[in-house]
């Protein structure tokens, strides 16, 4: 059965069996899986497609920022990998985003979404003032999506206070992918532009990654099922 939630777990990990403990709880029906630097760092392909052969859909998360040339395959073999989803940095600039998009044209239907990420949930307007950018975060976040879509990716990764707004400017079909979503009850941790998963179904987000209120709970799985209840209560 496929995933029946938004819900992606983002396994941030130092080991691989806790990510696999916490997996192996898991059903692909409830969630999808999210792969990162660290994870992919430390242990590989070799661990995506572990997650693969339990049946879960992988986000790569690796947000690859490089020349056209080195994004485009990379992006292929995420593509090779058979991940779900993957992503570029929509700052990497519409050359790379193209080359991105074309590399997948071979894979027809079966090539995964391609996202770019516009600022990053970690960031507020003075990480942006630091950088020389002007616009506030909503502003530089519209601006990086119409980049994304003009190079016709599938979607954006930003936060569910833009969704909003990026729903209008992109329309309904414009995937958001929102990481920085936060129960009530939860840290906020290093995210700034933070959501809870309520305020995030009635922004209008298509997916959250959810990674510490879940994996760092003393209960990840009631965790998980709090946050789906809230969800579809929303
Ligand atoms: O703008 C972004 C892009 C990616 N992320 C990633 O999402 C998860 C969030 O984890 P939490 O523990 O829920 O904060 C993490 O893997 C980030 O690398 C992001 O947070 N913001």
């Amino acid at each position: 059965m496929s995933c029946q939630t938004p819900v992606v777990v983002a396994l941030d990990f130092e080991q691989q069996n806790q990510a696999l403990n916490l997996v192996s709880q898991l059903d692909p029906a409830l969630c999808r899986l999210k792969v990162g630097k660290e994870m992919f760092t430390h242990f590989g392909p070799q661990f995506v497609q572990q997650l693969q052969q339990r049946n879960f859909d992988v986000f790569l998360d690796l947000k690859f920022h490089d020349i056209p040339n080195t994004v485009a395959k990379a992006v292929k073999a995420a593509a090779d990998l058979g991940v779900w989803m993957v992503n570029v940095h929509a700052s990497g600039g519409s050359k790379m985003m193209s080359a991105a998009r074309e590399s997948l044209v071979s894979y027809g239907t079966d090539k995964p979404h391609l996202i770019a990420v516009t600022v990053l949930t970690s960031m507020e307007q003075a990480d942006l003032t630091e950088l020389g950018i002007t616009l506030t975060p909503a502003q530089q976040v519209l601006k990086l999506a119409a980049l994304t879509q003009q190079a016709g990716l599938d979607g954006v990764v930003c936060s569910a206070q833009e969704a909003t707004l990026l729903k209008q400017q992109c329309g309904k079909d414009f995937m958001l992918v929102t990481p920085g979503i936060r129960p009530a009850s939860s840290s906020q941790d290093d995210q700034k532009r933070v959501m809870t998963p309520a305020q995030a179904v009635v922004a209008g987000v298509d997916y959250m990654v959810i990674g510490r209120p879940i994996t760092k709970a003393a209960q990840p799985l009631d965790a998980l099922h709090a946050i789906v209840r809230e969800i579809s209560n929303a």
